[in-house]
C-alpha cells in the first residue's frame, strides 16, 4: 500500500509538472509557499487510500484536475433575467463587465411552462421570475451585443428544453456564429421536475424521446455543448436531505445514460455533455462531502456500470447554486454570510461553476446593488482567501473522509432502493433498469413522499427550537431596516404582449403553418424522426414557443400527478 501511496504521488507530479497553471500568486498571506496539493506523510500507510487518491486521477473524489483551481478557478456564474429581453441584456452586459465569467437564463414561468406570453394562464406572471422569451426575435434581443460563439450560457429551462435550445441556435445563426461551436448548458431534466419541480409538459415518455434527440443531435453536431444540466438544486431545496439530494440526482443522472445507450450512442462520446447541478446548504462540512462523494460516485458508476473508459465520460463537472431556502426574510443582510459560507463549501468541494444568491431573493429578484454584492462574494473567495492555491484542501481529513463515506454508502442504499422498486436488474424496461426504478418512483409518489417527509421533520425541528436559524427563532431582536425591493412593473407584460402580436402580424404566416404541419407529422411518424430539425425550421420561421409545444402537445397529451394525502 505505501508503494502505492508514493506511486500515485509521483504521477500526480508529474500530471501536475505538465500541466498549465495559471499566472498568479499561490503564496500565502504572509508570502509562504504552499504545495498544490497535500497527501499523507511518505511512508504512510492509509487503508482504503485509493478511494481519496489524487486529484485529476479516478475516483476523481479530490477533484477532476491535477491542477484543482491553480489551472483554472471555478467559473463565476450568476443565474439572472427578468423582465422582458432588453432589460435582461443590459444585466447581463452588467455581469460580464463586472468580471461574471459565464451567462445563466432565468426564464420567466410562462416561458418554462411552454406558454407566450399572450397566454391566458400568463396573464400576471410574464417577467416576474425571468425573462419573457416568446421567439426566436426575443432570444436575438437577449444575445443584443454579446458574442455567443466566445462565451459560455446556461439555460435552465426543462419542460421546453429542446424548442428553447433551438431559438438560441438560431440566434447564434443569425449572429453568424457556427452552432456547432457553441459551448454552454441546457438543464433539460425532466426526472427532477415529476420528482420535485413540478415543471412538466407532458408525460415523462415523451420528454424523454425529446431527451433522446437532443442527446444524439448534441453529440453528432454540437460536441462542446451539454445538453442535459442533471439538477438536484430544485430536490434539495423542496426538503431533501444531502443524502436524498446527492442520490436522487444521480439516480436521475444513471437514467439518461442508459437513455443514451438505449439509443445506440457511444457512452464515451455522450457522457461528457452530462453535466450537473447542485445545492450548496449551509451544513459546511456535510456539503463538502456530498460533492466529494458524489465525484466518487459517478466515475465508478460510470466505468464499473456503463462501461466509460474515458476520464471525460468518468467525470462529474458539477455548478453548485447556494441554498436560497437558507435565505431568510427576517434580519436579510445575514443572508450575505450565509451565501458565503455556503459559496466556500462549494468552493472546497471542487466545484466548477458557481452561482451566489443574493440576499434580497428570498423577498424579490436581486436589486443591481444586492446582485454585485452577490458576485463580489465569490471574487472575494477567488482573490483574496487562498482556497484557489491547494487542491482538495480538507482531503485527508478524519471527518470530512468519514462523511464523504457515510455519504456514498447512503446514497448506494438509495440506488438499490429505486432499482427495486423498478423491478431490479432484470427488469423489461425499453430503457433501462436505473430509468425503469425512476419512473415507477415517479408514479407511486415515492420521491415526492420521500421528500416531504424529510422537510416535515426538519420544519419540525426548527419550530421546536434544535435546529436553530438566526433572526428567525434565535437572535431574533434587530436594528435592520428595509430592504430595497425589485419589482417588475405590469408594463413589462403589457409591452411584451404588444410586441408578440406585432411580430405575429409582420411573419410569414403560411410558412409559420407548414413548419408547425411537418413537426406534427413528424412527431406522430411511427418511425420516430429525430425532431430537433422540425423544430428548428418552426423557429427559423419565428413560430412562437407557446405554438411549437402546443404542437407537439396534439400528439403528446398531458400529465397529472395524482393526488396523494
Ligand atoms: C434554481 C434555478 C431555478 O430553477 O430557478 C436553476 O435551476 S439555476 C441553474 C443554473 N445552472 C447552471 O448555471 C449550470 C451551469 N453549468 C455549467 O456551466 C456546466 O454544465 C459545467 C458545470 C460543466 C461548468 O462548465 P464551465 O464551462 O463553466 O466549466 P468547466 O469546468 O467545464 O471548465 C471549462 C473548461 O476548462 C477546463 N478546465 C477547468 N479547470 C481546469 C484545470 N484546472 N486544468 C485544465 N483545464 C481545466 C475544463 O476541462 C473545460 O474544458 P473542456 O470542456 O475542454 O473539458
Amino acid at each position: 500500500m505505501a508503494e502505492d501511496i508514493e506511486a500515485g504521488r509521483a504521477r500526480w507530479q508529474a500530471r501536475y509538472d505538465a500541466a498549465r497553471k495559471r499566472d498568479a500568486d499561490f503564496t500565502t498571506l504572509s508570502g509562504e509557499e504552499v504545495e498544490p496539493v497535500y497527501g499523507p506523510p511518505e511512508g504512510a500507510v492509509i487503508p482504503g487510500f485509493e478511494r481519496i487518491g489524487w486529484p485529476g486521477e479516478f475516483p476523481f473524489t479530490r477533484g477532476l484536475h491535477p491542477t484543482g483551481y491553480r489551472g483554472r478557478t471555478w467559473t463565476i456564474r450568476q443565474f439572472a433575467g427578468f423582465g422582458n429581453a432588453v432589460q435582461t441584456n443590459e444585466r447581463y452586459k452588467m455581469i460580464l463587465a463586472s468580471g461574471g465569467g459565464g451567462l445563466s437564463v432565468a426564464f420567466d414561468m410562462p416561458t418554462l411552462m411552454g406558454r407566450d406570453s399572450d397566454d391566458p394562464h400568463a396573464l400576471g406572471e410574464v417577467g416576474h421570475c425571468g425573462v419573457a422569451i416568446d421567439s426566436a426575435a426575443d432570444m436575438d434581443v437577449l444575445f443584443d451585443g454579446i458574442p455567443l460563439g466566445e462565451i459560455t450560457t446556461s439555460m435552465t429551462i426543462s419542460g421546453p428544453a429542446v424548442p428553447m435550445f433551438c431559438m438560441y441556435l438560431v440566434a447564434a445563426e443569425r449572429q453568424g456564429v457556427d452552432p456547432g461551436s457553441l459551448n454552454g448548458t441546457l438543464q433539460t431534466d425532466i426526472f427532477k421536475e415529476y420528482i420535485a419541480q413540478k415543471e412538466w409538459l407532458y408525460p415523462p415518455q415523451p420528454h424523454l424521446r425529446l431527451i433522446g434527440d437532443l442527446m444524439e443531435y448534441c453529440a453528432a453536431e454540437i460536441p462542446a455543448f451539454k445538453p442535459l444540466s442533471v439538477s438536484g438544486y430544485h430536490i434539495r431545496e423542496a426538503g431533501a436531505t444531502a443524502a436524498q439530494e446527492l442520490a436522487f440526482t444521480l439516480a436521475d443522472g444513471f437514467g439518461y445514460v442508459e437513455l443514451g445507450l438505449s439509443r445506440g450512442l457511444d457512452v464515451d462520446t455522450f457522457a461528457p455533455g452530462l453535466s450537473f447541478f447542485f445545492d450548496a446548504h449551509v451544513d459546511f462540512f456535510e456539503e463538502i462531502a456530498k460533492f466529494r462523494a458524489a465525484r466518487r460516485i459517478w466515475a465508478r458508476w460510470m466505468r464499473d456500470r456503463y462501461g466509460a473508459t474515458s476520464p471525460k465520460a468518468q467525470w462529474l463537472r458539477f455548478h453548485t447554486q447556494t441554498a436560497g431556502v437558507s435565505l431568510t426574510a427576517q434580519q436579510p443582510y445575514n443572508n450575505v454570510v450565509r451565501t458565503a459560507v455556503e459559496a466556500l463549501a462549494a468552493v472546497l468541494g471542487g466545484t466548477n461553476s458557481l452561482h451566489t444568491n443574493a440576499l434580497d431573493e428570498t423577498l424579490a429578484l436581486p436589486t443591481e446593488q444586492a446582485a454585485e454584492i452577490a458576485l463580489r462574494t465569490q471574487q472575494v473567495l477567488m482573490e483574496e482567501t487562498g482556497v484557489a492555491n491547494v487542491a482538495d484542501p480538507l482531503g485527508g481529513s478524519w471527518y470530512v473522509e468519514a462523511l464523504t463515506d457515510r455519504i456514498e454508502a447512503e446514497a448506494e442504499r438509495i440506488f438499490e432502493r429505486i432499482l427495486r422498486m423498478g423491478g431490479g436488474e432484470q427488469a423489461e424496461h425499453e430503457i433501462g433498469p436505473m430509468t425503469s426504478g425512476i419512473l415507477a418512483g415517479i408514479a407511486e409518489g415515492w420521491f415526492s413522499s420521500e421528500i416531504a417527509e424529510s422537510a416535515f421533520r426538519y420544519q419540525q425541528a426548527v419550530e421546536k427550537g434544535d435546529k436553530r436559524v438566526v433572526g428567525v427563532n434565535c437572535h431574533t431582536g434587530t436594528v435592520s431596516g428595509e430592504l430595497e425591493i425589485l419589482r417588475v412593473g405590469h408594463e413589462v407584460e403589457r409591452e411584451q404582449r404588444r410586441l408578440l402580436a406585432r411580430r405575429r402580424a409582420e411573419r410569414d404566416g403560411a410558412a409559420v403553418d407548414a413548419a408547425l404541419a411537418s413537426l406534427l407529422t413528424a412527431v406522430r411518424d411511427p418511425g420516430r424522426p429525430n425532431l430537433i430539425p422540425f423544430i428548428m425550421e418552426a423557429v427559423r420561421a419565428e413560430a412562437t414557443l407557446g405554438e411549437i409545444c402546443a404542437t407537439m402537445g396534439e400528439e403528446f397529451g398531458t400529465y397529472t400527478e395524482d393526488p396523494r394525502f
